[in-house]
């Protein structure tokens, strides 16, 4: 790949000084290699954006809601390539990498929606209590956005930004993870073809150096960050020395709470789901498990007996069986590494590990499906972010101790609540501090609800008309009648 970059509307060759290794992490084999942009092209991309934005920020909202149909459309439209890309490099299952490419169509679509109802919000009168004045409202760009995305969904929190921001009506600068830096070049291949207007989508690949360069870009009117703490909190950093807004998807350690009685074959569903759906590696995996007691002895073998029936195995497109996996390889020999140290720390703290605990003996970066049980709550397995397939079960008596346990974390993004009785999920869902909670469900995400967290999981929400405000700038215009 020569040209990986996107900037005024051409493809551009990097000129960066890092090469960026493309990997199958289920071979642990590179399959492609492209060189990052330089700081210098981060400039040019900002610059381009900079100078597109008068344009595309007075543009007609229908306009704007054309061109994201035209994304949604043209996402379909190679559906196909996009799931390989996503198996060869994430090591996502089919069937997980599908659903990614539902999830970006959705997304466009929905924003192309919302754009087009746009023009009718601007200039909405406002009611006043005092008399002799009017007032009406505007919604405006923000301006020109950075966006920083991981590799853990790459086409999904890159289409998270992008819709939304264009249609405000800002321009942007994406910054794709090193890992995955080629699934988002779709985007600009897309925005190429639509003919969008040059400046108005640029892509810059590169690692934390292009990232940082992007973050400190004093011509960037708001960042939009999704990744670690450790990372968010510098992109925060860069942020405020600009007094300049940022929304930020940050990690978690979400809690799955399983009362008495819940049937047991559908709990064992969600809490898989909640911890196996792309090898662990979900800002909202559901890796801390409270069991009631009553069902506690019932629930767990049966929990441990699943997870080791869980197929593990190569999601690549030759391989033959890769129709028939369950789950696929981490995504990164980096990610492998972590994960593998957390193991060893439940084999030093002696946890009763009762499923996996082991990387697996094969090619590839894999790890087997992982459960400890009545882990202690002082563990750092119990509280740290492990971003892998290892789950942490402790059991509780009442209501109230799930609840004290689930919320005692310095994270808030998720919960999921399984329970027959539903007054009691429901009373249990508003006391969790966290941005989402299921209630007897996968973890289903719909674009039209909101998606961030509480605590240290972020800054803001992504997704629905809350998606589309966090590039919004309001304007009151105030009139003296008199
Ligand atoms: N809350 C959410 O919606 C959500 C969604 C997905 C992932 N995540 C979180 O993402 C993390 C995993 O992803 P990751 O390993 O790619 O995260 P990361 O923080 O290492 O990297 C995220 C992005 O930041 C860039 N980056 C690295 N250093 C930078 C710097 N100094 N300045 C600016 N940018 C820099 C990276 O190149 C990458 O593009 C997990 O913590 C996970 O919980 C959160
Ligand atoms: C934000 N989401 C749900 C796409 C992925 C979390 O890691």
């Amino acid at each position: 790949m020569n040209t990986p970059h996107y900037i005024a509307g051409r493809w551009a060759a990097g000129e960066g000084t890092e090469i960026l290794s493309v990997v199958d992490p289920a071979l642990a084999q590179p399959f492609a290699e492209l060189r990052a942009a330089s700081t210098a092209q981060v400039d040019q991309a900002v610059a381009a954006a900079r100078q597109a934005l008068p344009a595309w920020k007075s543009s007609a909202p229908a306009e704007r809601a054309r061109y994201l149909s035209g994304f949604a459309a043209a996402i379909g439209g190679r559906r196909d390539a996009l799931i390989e890309l996503q198996m060869r490099n994430n090591g996502k299952p089919r069937h997980e990498a599908e659903v990614d490419i539902d999830d970006a169509v959705a997304t466009f679509a929905y924003y192309a929606d919302l754009a087009a109802g746009l023009a009718d919000q601007q200039n909405r009168p406002v009611a006043l209590a005092a008399p002799g004045f009017s007032s009406h409202t505007r919604l405006e760009a923000i301006g020109v956005v950075g966006l920083i995305v991981p590799w853990n969904f790459p086409l999904v929190t890159s289409a998270w930004k992008i819709a939304p921001a264009l249609a405000a009506g800002c321009t942007l600068v994406l910054k794709p993870s090193e890992v995955t830096p080629l699934i988002e070049l779709a985007y600009g291949q897309i925005a190429d073809e639509l003919g969008l207007p040059a400046g108005v989508l640029n892509i810059v690949g590169g690692k934390a150096e292009v990232g940082a360069a992007l973050s400190a870009h004093p011509q960037i009117d708001k960042l939009s960050f999704t990744g670690s703490n450790a990372v968010g909190s510098r992109v925060m950093h860069s942020a405020a020395e600009h007094c300049r807004p940022v929304t930020l998807e940050l990690g978690g350690k979400s809690a799955i709470i399983v009362f008495d009685e819940c049937d047991v074959d559908q709990a064992i569903e969600w809490i898989i789901a909640g911890i196996c759906w792309n090898a662990g590696q979900m800002c909202s995996a559901t890796s801390r498990l409270l069991i009631q007691n009553g069902i506690a002895d019932t629930l767990l073998p049966r929990l441990a007996d699943a997870l080791n029936a869980v197929r593990v195995g190569n999601p690549h497109v030759g391989n033959p069986l890769n129709e028939e996996i369950d789950m696929g390889p981490l995504s990164s020999e980096a990610q492998w590494h972590k994960v593998g140290d957390y193991l060893a720390i439940g084999q030093q703290e002696q946890l009763n590990c009762l499923a996996g605990g082991q990387p697996l003996a094969r090619q590839g970066w894999f790890v087997a499906p992982t459960l400890y049980a009545d882990v202690p709550t002082d563990s750092r397995l119990w509280n740290e972010e492990i971003f892998g397939p290892v789950l942490c079960a402790r059991r509780f008596d009442s209501e109230a101790q799930a609840i004290d346990l689930a919320n005692d974390s310095r994270f808030g993004l998720v919960a999921t609540v399984a329970s027959a009785d539903l007054q009691r999920a429901e009373r249990v869902a508003a006391a969790l501090e966290v941005g989402h909670v299921w209630i007897n469900s996968v973890q289903a995400v719909f674009v039209e609800t909101s998606w961030g967290g509480t605590k240290g999981s972020g800054i803001g929400r992504e997704l629905g008309p809350w998606g589309l405000a966090a590039y919004q700038s309001v304007k009151h215009v105030t009139r003296c009648l008199g």
